[in-house]
């Protein structure tokens, strides 16, 4: 009994014919034409006859002689998302810029949760739907990340040997998910804290001069040195000495990296064909990337035991022997005595240090940021730091259950990461055409980038968004609620979400904590802070601040 289904307009060509007679019931026949159509959600199916009717059982369908519409939700048909009108060239590239964040947002509201961009010729839909954003992060029959894709975002510094730059169906992808998080899990970076604590203890020479001096900081550009000098510290166990004095430059590797990112950003918005120019910032990107490597492995050389006995990924306590993740990633072993190749040890130790302080140095000072502009915060977190610490003084280290046991620090963070996400363009490629909840239709070898940022405001999901409040984390195992929904994904979600959250959290926690103690910090902004729209992550670019020394601290 052969019955043709379609979607979309009638008489289009996505249409299929289907023998419906061995099918025992609905449901069982719309999670085949779910599965035939590549429906992301198989559970929400409507079969419209060609009068508009919902064809509600089996016999109906086996009855009609109608063509069947197939619809996700009522009255819409599958549709590709909609979006503005594009211009010449340019595309929707002044719809866009210079305020993305605040454009996403806008073109939201004015088209519904799926837009449809194209900025300098490069089409990209985005997302600021919870639901949507779980099967686009979900790595599955879908969805997946495909950095070699000229148009992904991160193509022009796509490297197939390390994670965040690699395909996930590249044959890096594996063994280098198999060895790197455990030098991220809560007992390695438990093993990591003297490292952490003692890199983070060496701004305080240069803030206490500042403070003295009565100095205003650009908050980011002293983030920016202190979180590279904590990853630099626990991935390589080198000293950046980024402190030496209150203007110390960044070190050669940090502002390489930096120029790295920065340059890779703007290729990306740059029109396709400037990646065959032999000059400008494309062609910039390899020659950098290069140096990195180069210094990447020079300071490798000298943290790794290379006749350091093997270290077991079975051995729960193999971590703790390792000086630093660049060690422990050359000597690790599976339980078949394999390593990580030493291509892919280098990838991913420059993968870990720029993935690492490029997001950190954000959020830390976006985290500063909250401290100055939401009255209260700086006040409780003080109490609460004080009323751990108490008469231990400053020079005892965190471990890492004290850090995380901080219940309004941890509330802190999270709406921070919330409200400031640093991450902003969290791109999937469509493996196939796909249909997503409320019926868009997505071509295949699309990029859908899913927005933290504008997923993190959604009224709809979120009670008063635009407000600062760490009190709606009180609530126990909410983060993980929300996000399970998709709501809350600031390190994003499924088989490429962050593999270092944990050492981030606890990095910032330990910064936050060891500052707010001993310092106090005022807004010095002479102007509204903005964020760079060219960078990789959102990072304040005008964002100052005043440092006192805390006369109070015990
Ligand atoms: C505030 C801090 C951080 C934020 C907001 C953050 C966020 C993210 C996000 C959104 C992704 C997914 C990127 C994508 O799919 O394109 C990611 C991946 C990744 N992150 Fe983080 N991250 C942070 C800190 C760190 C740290 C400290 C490290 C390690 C030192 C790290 C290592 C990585 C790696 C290796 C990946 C790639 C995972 C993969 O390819 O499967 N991140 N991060």
């Amino acid at each position: 009994m052969q019955k043709e289904f379609y979607i979309g307009a009638k008489g289009g060509e996505d249409s299929h014919t289907l023998d419906v007679s061995p099918f025992t019931s609905l449901e069982q026949l719309t999670r085949a034409l779910a599965d035939i159509f590549a429906f992301a959600d198989t559970r929400s199916l409507w079969l419209i006859d060609q009068q508009g009717n919902h064809i509600s059982t089996l016999k109906d369908v086996q009855e009609t002689n109608d063509l069947i519409e197939l619809r996700v939700t009522r009255y819409e048909s599958i549709r590709e998302p909609p979006g503005p009108r594009s211009l010449p060239f340019v595309g929707n590239h002044y719809e866009l810029y210079p305020d993305v964040l605040g454009n996403y947002d806008r073109l939201f509201s004015l088209y519904g949760p799926m837009i449809k961009t194209v900025n300098m010729g490069t089409t990209i839909f985005h997302t600021n739907d919870p639901e949507i954003a779980r099967h686009l992060l979900r790595e599955d029959k879908l969805f997946t990340k495909t950095t070699s894709d000229v148009t992904h975002p991160l193509y022009y510094m796509n490297d197939q040997d390390a994670l965040f730059t690699c395909d996930t169906a590249s044959p890096a992808f594996a063994p280098s998910h198999k060895f790197v998080p455990p030098t991220m899990s809560p007992r390695a970076v438990a093993h990591f804290m003297p490292l952490i604590q003692e890199a983070t203890q060496s701004i305080f020479t240069a803030f206490d001069e500042l403070a003295e001096s009565d100095r205003a900081i650009n908050v980011y550009q002293y983030m920016f040195k202190l979180a590279s000098q904590i990853i630099w510290r626990v991935v390589l166990n080198q000293d950046l000495k980024h402190f030496e004095s209150t203007k110390t430059p960044p070190s050669l590797p940090i502002r390489l990296l930096g120029q790295y990112l920065s340059l890779m950003k703007k290729a990306s918005l740059q029109p396709q064909w400037f990646k065959y120019l032999p000059f400008g910032d494309a062609a910039k990107v390899k020659q950098v990337r290069q140096q990195v490597l180069d210094i990447c492995e020079d300071a490798m050389s000298s943290c790794i035991k290379k006749d350091g006995p093997p270290l077991y990924l079975s051995d729960p306590t193999a971590l703790q022997s390792a000086t630093c993740v660049a060690d422990f990633l050359y000597r690790a072993r599976d339980k078949e005595g394999q390593g990580l190749p030493y291509d892919l040890v280098l990838g991913n130790v420059v993968s870990t240090a720029g993935a690492g302080f490029t997001t950190s140095s954000s959020l830390l000072s976006w985290a500063i940021y909250a401290l100055v502009r939401y009255p209260g915060n700086q006040e409780r977190l003080f109490e609460e730091i004080v009323g751990h610490r108490g008469g231990n003084g400053i020079d005892n280290c965190w471990t890492y259950d004290e850090i995380h046991s901080m219940k309004f620090l941890d509330c802190f963070i999270k709406e921070v990461l919330r409200l400031h996400s640093p991450s902003f363009q969290t791109a999937r490629n469509a493996k196939k055409d796909a249909i997503l909840p409320g019926g868009y239709l997505i071509p295949k070898g699309s990029i859908v980038i899913a927005c933290f940022p504008s997923i993190h405001k959604n009224p709809a999901h979120w009670e008063n968004p635009l407000r600062f409040d760490p009190d709606r984390w009180m609530e126990e195992g909410l983060a993980a609620q929300m996000g399970r929904q998709g709501s809350y994904t600031p390190f994003a979600a499924g088989g490429r979400g962050c593999v270092g959250f944990n050492l981030a959290l606890t990095q910032v926690k330990v910064v936050v904590a060891e500052l707010v103690y001993r310092y106090e910090f005022e807004d010095s902004s002479p102007e509204p802070v903005v964020y760079d729209p060219e960078f990789l992550v959102v990072r304040p670019l005008n964002f100052y601040a005043g440092i006192t020394r805390r006369k109070e601290s015990p």
